[in-house]
């Protein structure tokens, strides 16, 4: 093999470093990288630079000029181009012997299947979202490859090798679920700001501006199960009055856009807040709020009582606090009204971080209304959802939460504020990404050794004294709802193979090398859905594709006894050259051998790592009662009672279980921030 020129002296450094074995291998190797944002893109340069010969980098997103300030494969002229594309070309640069593939496209399509995850010997994850980090630790265990995880949050940051059987997978701890709040306080009785911001993001935009969703049959469903009359009929109420509303946003030219604002308004501020008055039980032990008045508080004649929160300074609040309101017509606010172009200089960042006053948020609040009213009614858009780089969005949060807050006694947050709250941000810190993304390669190095007595979880902790720490690795969580599966693959044409015909393949017969398999009482499942189980047999004569199992998702095949693993079986899709002759499938060779479970353990004696990016929590071996089912056309579901990893999986659909010991609330009924 020649060597390319130059190349020899380029990698002199890492041969010395990486000893002639590994260095004479990283060419050849093959390594997914997903995600090319703050890690990724450290990442890429650091792995082009190290050797690696087969690089494949894939992303779904575009870049933002948010990026740029620690995305350094980015330039201004990159912005709203490819991720995934922008950052091969730059990095591709800086190594010519490295082949870069970029894929623009989400890691979860189909389309990457166990199969296509076996082609690489690594895979890193350089991600910002727990969905598609399970995603990738449950792929990479069904393929067979290693995997180095990695989160940052500000100054904190977690790398994690895992390799099937031999570390905790991603899934082995537990993450503490996103914070939520009980529906009555979003909707009726907020304390906080955060409460009001969560109500104009999470109830209100998608009111007026999201999906028109009919909300009668969900009230129908909690009358039937006796929730309290009074507050249905109220809420039925305002359904009605929200259609009203919408239809005024939508309405084309013969109602001017100011109006329909000042509809919502006295909906919202208003009348709302006159309803919720008049159940006078609530207000007993706390301070009721009061009704705003939209033409009072244009011409500074209204009132609103004092804030019963000190802000962060102790200063007092803008127009809430009784002092007549600012004139609106400010340059800051008029840059505020016009929205979205003018605030992308840092003068303008900074008037972002100064507080409105109460006319003010008015007027933010009938332009951003208006601004979005325009995007519906153009008709380009049929929904808009809440998105913090969204300028449009971000105002009609901002003043609608701080209205509300205003009729709360409520302090209220800057634009900036409402930003980083709405958001869930954590400044992102290119420093930590570098520390983490250097230390993900030497995990890398680790793996690809197989030295697995060497790999460690690192963290890069707040602590002067000992800003990272190297923890041993622990060996996979036997309870872990993921990992101590068996992993499997079948290859088939899921419109013409039948659920019957993969169970009993895959059980096998029993004999000699799958003597632990065999016919046997299985309950199979996928995801939250029951497709069979013993005393229910009507699905085994459907294909999979009526069942909806396609390419990409898994059957989880269940030992009714509990004694064997679970068998995760992966779709994927017969080679082209599959003649139709042959049966619909080909089986995986061998046939899986679920082994006889292990007891769990008791609780592991390692302490739980500090709280990083991936926000991990204590272990929790809790033993939680099996699924109930019930039956719903034609396809059980599973009710709330859960095994961990069933709860796992309906929280990351965003069903947040509270137990119901640790809150007063009688009905689980709660909103998510994501
Ligand atoms: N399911 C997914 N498939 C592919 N890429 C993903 C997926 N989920 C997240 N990503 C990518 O992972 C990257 C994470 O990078 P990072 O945490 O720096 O986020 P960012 O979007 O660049 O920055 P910020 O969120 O702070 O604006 C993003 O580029 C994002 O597009
Ligand atoms: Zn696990």
């Amino acid at each position: 093999m020649t060597t390319p020129p130059g190349s020899s002296r380029r990698s002199s450094h890492a041969e010395a470093i990486l000893g002639p074995e590994l260095s004479a291998r990283l060419p050849q190797t093959k390594v997914l990288l997903v995600g090319a944002g703050g890690i990724g893109c450290e990442l890429l340069k650091n792995i082009v630079l190290a050797g690696f010969g087969h690089i494949t980098l894939l992303d779904l997103d575009t870049i933002d000029l948010s990026n740029l300030n620690r995305q350094f494969l980015f330039r201004k002229k990159d912005v709203k181009q490819s991720k995934a594309l922008v950052a091969a070309k730059t990095a591709s640069a800086f190594n010519p012997n490295v082949r870069i593939t970029p894929i623009h496209g989400n890691i979860k399509e189909p389309q990457f299947d166990i199969s296509w995850f076996k082609q690489y010997d690594i895979v890193l994850n350089a991600l910002d979202n727990l969905e598609a980090r399970r995603h990738v630790n449950k792929m990479c265990l069904a393929a067979g490859v290693p995997l180095v995880e990695s989160g940052t949050a500000g100054y904190l940051g977690q790398v994690q090798p895992i390799v099937k059987d031999r570390a905790e997978c991603f899934d082995c701890v537990p993450k503490s679920t996103p914070k939520t709040f009980p529906v009555c306080t979003i909707r009726s009785t907020p304390s906080q700001p955060i409460h009001c911001i969560v109500w104009a993001k999470s109830y209100l935009l998608p009111q007026l501006f999201g999906e028109d969703e009919d909300a009668g049959g969900e009230l129908d469903e909690a009358e039937k199960q006796g929730e309290n009359a009074q507050e249905i009929a109220t809420l039925r109420k305002e359904a009605v009055a929200f259609k009203a509303v919408r239809a005024a946003l939508r309405a084309p030219a013969e109602m001017t856009s100011s109006d329909a604002a000042k509809i919502v308004f006295a909906k919202v501020f208003r009348s709302d807040i006159e309803n919720l008055l008049s159940m006078a039980d609530m207000w007993r032990s706390r301070e009721p709020p009061t009704p705003l008045d939209f033409d009072a508080i244009r011409n500074g004649t209204f009132v609103a009582k004092k804030s019963h929160q000190p802000n962060g300074n102790g200063t007092a609040v803008n127009g809430a606090n009784g002092a007549a309101p600012k004139a609106p017509g400010s340059a800051a606010t008029e840059q505020l009204l016009n929205g979205a172009s003018s605030r992308t200089t840092s003068a303008a960042s900074l008037k972002d971080q100064r507080t409105l006053s109460l006319v003010d948020n008015l007027e933010l609040f009938v332009a951003s209304v208006n601004r979005l009213a325009a995007r519906i009614r153009s008709g380009k858009e049929e929904a808009i959802s809440f998105d913090k780089d969204d300028d449009d969005t971000l105002d009609f949060v901002t003043a609608s939460a701080n209205l509300r807050s205003t009729a709360y006694g409520i302090i209220t947050k800057s634009r900036w504020e409402v930003k980083e709250m709405a958001g869930n941000i954590i400044p992102a810190i290119a420093t930590t990404n570098a520390i983490i993304s250097g230390l993900i390669v030497l995990q890398a190095f680790h793996l690809l050794r197989k030295s697995y007595n060497s790999l460690r979880n690192v963290h890069v902790q707040f602590r002067p004294s000992m800003p990272l720490s190297a923890i041993k690795i622990s060996l996979p969580n036997d309870s872990c709802g993921v990992c101590r599966d068996n992993f499997a693959e079948i290859l088939c044409d899921p419109a013409r193979v039948t659920l019957g015909e993969v169970i009993d393949g895959i059980l096998g017969d029993g004999e000699g090398e799958g003597a632990g398999t065999g016919k046997r009482d299985v309950s199979v499942y996928e995801d939250k859905r029951v497709l069979s189980d013993p005393d229910w047999d009507d699905n085994l004569d459907r294909t999979l594709e009526s069942l909806n199992v396609t390419r990409g998702k898994f059957l989880s095949i269940v030992d009714d006894d509990g004694e064997l693993e679970t068998i995760q079986l992966g779709i994927g899709i017969l080679p082209p050259n599959h003649s139709v002759d042959e049966p619909p499938y080909i089986l995986p060779t061998p046939l899986p051998q679920p082994k006889r479970k292990v007891k769990p353990r008791l609780l592991e004696k390692t302490p739980p790592p500090p709280p990083t990016g991936t926000k991990r929590s204590a272990p929790d071996d809790d033993d939680v009662p099996s699924a109930k089912r019930s039956k719903n056309n034609g396809v059980l579901q599973v009710d709330k009672s859960f095994s961990p990893s069933k709860r796992r999986k309906l929280e990351e659909d965003g069903l947040i279980m509270i137990d119901l010991a640790d809150s007063n609330l009688d009905d689980a009924d709660i909103i998510v921030i994501d």
